[in-house]
């Protein structure tokens, strides 16, 4: 007990998780020097109403897949048992009183960030969390006007741009395409062996 424990947030659908979160997930926890990342499987981005989503379950075990020969790299579920939409600063609340001598980072994506402003409560979230931005094709790095009175503990995550969404993975198998350049082989497998993405 005592030692004060630095973990890193990824939140996101992965949906499925690809080859580009693990790289960034990576680079994240070595720029910053973290113990761990933790990737959060989110049940439901309060942005993204999609009822076409895969079960909670098949994410979190395609995450899991992806990261277990990871060091540092765990899958969470730690958003299946809160209240939903999956508002970040809920889930913040609910770490920071659970895990009180840890710090928690959280990555966020160019495109995120500059939004930010939209997000709920989250000058809340700025007030006890350090964040870690990174680049995104067709995103400049620029604070939002709003939070620029603020003491922001702000990080840049250089990380070169993988083309590769979780959107054009789903196309392909529908279309009947190759997905293995794009995922790892064990998540490759759980989609086919799973019937995932057919519709
Ligand atoms: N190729 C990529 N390079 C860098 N960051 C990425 C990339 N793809 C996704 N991310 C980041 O990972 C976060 C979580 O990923 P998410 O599950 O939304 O994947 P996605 O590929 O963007 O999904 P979708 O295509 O379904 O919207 C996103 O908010 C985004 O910032
Ligand atoms: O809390 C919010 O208001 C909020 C608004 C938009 C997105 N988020 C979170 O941002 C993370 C990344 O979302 P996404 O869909 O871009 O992968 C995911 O964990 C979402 O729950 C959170």
């Amino acid at each position: 007990m005592g030692t004060h424990r630095r973990i890193g947030l990824f939140g996101g659908t992965f949906d499925p998780v690809h080859i580009a979160h693990t790289a960034l997930a990576k680079a994240f926890r070595r720029q910053l020097g973290l113990d761990e990342v933790w990737f959060l499987v989110t049940p439901q981005n309060p942005w993204k109403t999609d009822s076409r989503l895969s079960p909670d379950h098949d994410r979190l075990e395609m995450a899991r897949l992806a990261l277990e020969n990871e060091e540092g790299l765990t899958a969470s579920d730690y958003e299946f048992h809160l209240e939903k939409p999956s508002f970040s600063y809920r889930t913040l609340r609910s770490l920071r009183t659970e895990f009180p001598a840890t710090e928690f980072t959280l990555l966020i994506g160019g495109d995120n960030w500059a939004a930010f402003d939209n997000w709920a409560e989250h000058r809340e979230i700025l007030t006890h969390h350090p964040v870690a931005v990174y680049p995104r094709t067709g995103s400049a790095l620029t604070t939002p006007e709003a939070l620029q009175d603020m003491e922001l503990r702000l990080s840049i995550v250089t990380q070169p741009l993988l083309d590769i969404s979780s959107t054009e993975i789903r196309r392909r198998v529908m279309e009947g395409k190759r997905i293995t350049d794009l995922v790892c082989p064990k998540v490759a497998e759980y989609i086919k062996k799973n019937g995932l993405y057919l519709r």
